[in-house]
């Protein structure tokens, strides 16, 4: 199976034969950097560019659609619930630049003590199972191939069930994974010991199936009171796992620092922000940084955290991220939908390229305030250290409720997140291996009595069983459906209508779902504004219309409200009528046609008509308008005589006639073409001079028919009349 890029993924062909499905290869694939050059411009931090993707909307406009890609991975989140939805997400956001497809698990899926079986609905997130693994890393098979780059496919191995998912995800070739055991017993309060012991089996699998790891630091900035506040105890948290990783097996290059610019304008936060993020670096410089956004300081303004995530990344450029991992902006105010997705890969794309190779013009100052706050966070992360010491060491430290507590360290408020080293989920489960145990396995943490079954220590214990399944997956148990109904076939059973057929309806997360996004000014005051917009879209026909961002332009004279919707119909795109696209010649295409052919080009308002703007828009460099492209243009102003406009043709050599004209009644818009054609025959031009006209109601059809080369209408811009002058110009050269 091949992705063509005009036709939609085939979720059903992807789902076919699941389990026969086995991943191709193993293990994280990192971005090589590279010195490249791609058409005027050189880059110093790019690596290779795709084979397939969607470029900067600038990019395609001005500059020959190059779309060089950073050297950073790039990650996108997806989470709708509906893994099958999500693998349209995925290959999006691979053709905007991403390369690693972080899927967030379902509610609560860390206290599941088991794995989950088949392809249940999530909420908030995906259940993660092994048939839906298979289903997305063998659709990621085949969006790599069509991007033209490896595609990490990452989850979460924590909770509960932390060794059994890590072997799952081992055995189907999961590139990426969080693993921390403080996250569990932190935020999901699963018993300490049983934490560590299940993330030692953890990352052994994980450091055997090659996989990246990214650490839980970033929960404790999202879940303090004040994210900066916490900056000393994320240094002790990432020491903690990253040692614990390292013994436990897995390399250094593979353990990522998951590390966020704690605070947000309108604290200065770069002087917050840029100081830890060098302590963080200079302490972990053997270890990789995976950069991830701010979620703390997000709101429903989509605007602002866009803002926050570009200096996050100017943070990421002026020292390290070998994850950029992206926030989508509107994650504070619904679950991710793929437009804001895109937009997130998009910004992250645009700033760390346009900020390529930054640090050869600015360097951060080797003394002052910045060095000596690095300094200080670093003494007070070995203070926070040394203290867990002196209490005994971690588990005591946690039940003091040492970590997240709001104060900054040594400070303390006594508000940490305390747990019990006896207390949590799974407590008292943790057994001691009898001195006969035997696990016949090829990766396996701690004692594993082999040699009663003759082996040395070295050996693989497998070669007991002629292999396990990690290493042949012949032998993997693959369990398809465990409900009747909550599964994907039941779901795409439903929505199989729209699903690659002319049919289509709104979406923003699972196909059909009918939800559109409505933006509306209402010059009243935010809560006035708030309801009167709900009113305004039940008589716009959305079912359930809620607000999802208010903003006040002012207490009184206004306000911006984005609200969404549902549409309940769907449009069958074969009866539409799409007129043929006016194909466009590129900028410098037309510029390089203009310099070996220059252009002369008279223009007016003609009759009676005083408009000018558009026949402005059309001419004006500012405006994109011809001149930009070396055209030569003289405007002769409004109300002018057709006669007058041909006379002036004729005594500048005029290569073309543009005439505008706005004004409609009794069709004197096509009179005047008429006429301006009949003078130009009479005094002998015609085949020698290029006549168009425009205006609001011109019909090119109609145009030509009074005699015009072309009409142009309202939508037409400079590049639609340039391009035409420049076909038109050659046909007349035989060229
Ligand atoms: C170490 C670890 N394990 C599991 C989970 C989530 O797993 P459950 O929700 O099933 O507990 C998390 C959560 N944070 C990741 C989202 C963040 N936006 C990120 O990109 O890092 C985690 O940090």
């Amino acid at each position: 199976m091949k992705l063509k890029p005009n036709e939609k993924i085939d979720v059903k062909a992807i789902l076919k034969d699941l389990e026969y499905y086995h991943p191709k290869r193993r293990g994280w694939v990192w971005r090589e950097k590279k010195d490249i050059k791609i058409g005027d411009y050189s880059y110093k931090e790019c690596s290779d560019s795709l084979k397939n993707y969607v470029a900067l909307p600038a990019a395609a406009r001005y500059f020959s659609n190059i779309d060089p890609q950073p050297n950073n991975i790039i990650t996108t989140e997806i989470a709708s619930g509906r893994f099958e939805d999500d693998i349209r997400r995925m290959r999006m956001a691979a053709w905007h630049g991403a390369d690693h497809i972080m899927v967030i698990r379902t509610a609560g899926q860390s206290h599941f003590d088991g794995l989950i079986e088949g392809t249940p609905q999530g909420i908030g997130g995906v259940p993660i199972t092994r048939k839906q693994v298979r289903a997305h890393r063998k659709a990621c098979d085949l969006i790599e191939e069509e991007v033209g780059r490896p595609i990490n496919y990452h989850s979460y191995i924590s909770g509960v069930a932390g060794p059994e998912v890590a072997v799952m995800f081992a055995e189907e070739g999961v590139n990426g994974a969080h693993q921390d055991p403080q996250y569990n017993v932190l935020y999901r309060n699963v018993n300490m010991f049983r934490s560590f012991v299940d993330a030692g089996e953890s990352k052994k699998l994980m450091a055997w199936a090659d996989m990246a790891q990214i650490d839980g630091a970033h929960n404790a900035n999202a879940t303090a009171k004040d994210g900066w506040k916490v900056m000393p105890e994320l240094m002790v948290q990432h020491a903690l796992n990253a040692i614990f990783s390292y013994k436990a097996g897995l390399k250094k290059e593979n353990i990522c620092l998951s590390t966020v610019p704690p605070s947000a304008s309108p604290t200065p936060c770069l002087k917050l922000d840029l100081p830890y993020a060098v302590a963080l670096r200079e302490f972990f410089d053997e270890y990789r940084m995976r950069a991830q956004m701010n979620t703390k300081y997000i709101t429903s303004s989509s605007r602002e955290a866009t803002v926050t995530h570009v200096m996050n990344m100017l943070i990421s450029r002026l020292t390290r991220a070998d994850i950029q991992s992206t926030i989508t902006p509107d994650e504070g105010r619904n679950v991710p939908w793929h437009m804001y997705n895109i937009e997130a890969c998009d910004t992250a794309k645009q700033s760390l390229v346009g900020m390529d190779d930054l640090l050869s013009m600015v360097e951060l100052k080797k003394d002052g305030y910045l060095r000596e706050k690095a300094r200080e966070l670093k003494e007070r992360a070995v203070l926070f250290m040394e203290e867990i010491l002196e209490v005994g060491g971690y588990f005591e430290a946690v039940e003091k409720g040492f970590f997240v507590d709001s104060g900054y360290y040594p400070q303390r408020n006594g508000d940490g997140i305390g747990r019990k080293q006896d207390g949590g989920v799974g407590a008292g489960t943790v057994y001691k291996r009898d001195s006969d145990y035997m696990a016949p396995v090829i990766a396996h943490f701690g004692n594993n009595n082999i040699v009663q079954y003759g082996l040395k220590e070295t050996d693989n214990p497998s070669i007991l069983i002629d292999g396990c399944t990690l290493e042949k997956p012949e032998k993997i148990i693959f369990i398809d459906e465990l409900d009747e109904e909550d599964n994907v076939n039941k779901r795409m059973e439903e929505t199989d209508k729209y699903r690659n057929t002319n049919l289509v309806k709104p979406e923003v997360e699972w196909l059909a779902d009918g939800i559109v996004q409505v933006e509306i000014f209402l010059p009243t005051d935010q809560r006035t504004a708030e309801f009167a917009a709900l009113e305004f879209a039940k008589k716009m026909n959305l079912t359930d219309p809620e607000v999802i961002h208010s903003e006040q332009m002012h207490p009184s004279e206004g306000t911006r409200v984005q609200l969404k919707g549902r549409v309940d119909f769907a449009i069958n795109t074969d009866e539409l009528v799409i007129p043929q696209k006016p194909e466009v010649l590129s900028d410098d295409e037309i510029r390089k046609f203009v310099e070996e052919h220059p252009f002369k080009i008279v223009a007016a308002t003609v009759g009676e008509d005083e408009h000018s703007v558009g026949l402005r828009e059309v001419i004006d460099i500012k405006h994109g308008g011809i001149e930009k492209f070396g055209m030569e243009v003289e405007y002769l102003g409004t109300s002018v005589p057709c006669e007058k406009l041909v006379d002036a043709a004729i005594e500048l050599n005029a290569d073309v006639i543009l005439a505008s004209t706005i004004i409609s009644h009794d069709d004197i818009h096509y009179k005047n073409m008429k006429k301006l054609h009949d003078l130009a025959v009479e005094k002998g031009i015609r085949d020698k001079v290029i006549i168009c006209a425009g205006g609001t109601q011109v019909t090119p059809e109609i145009a030509r028919e009074q005699g015009m080369d072309e009409g142009f209408g309202k939508y037409d811009r400079g590049i639609n009349v340039a391009t035409f002058f420049v076909k038109r110009k050659k046909e007349m050269l035989r060229i």
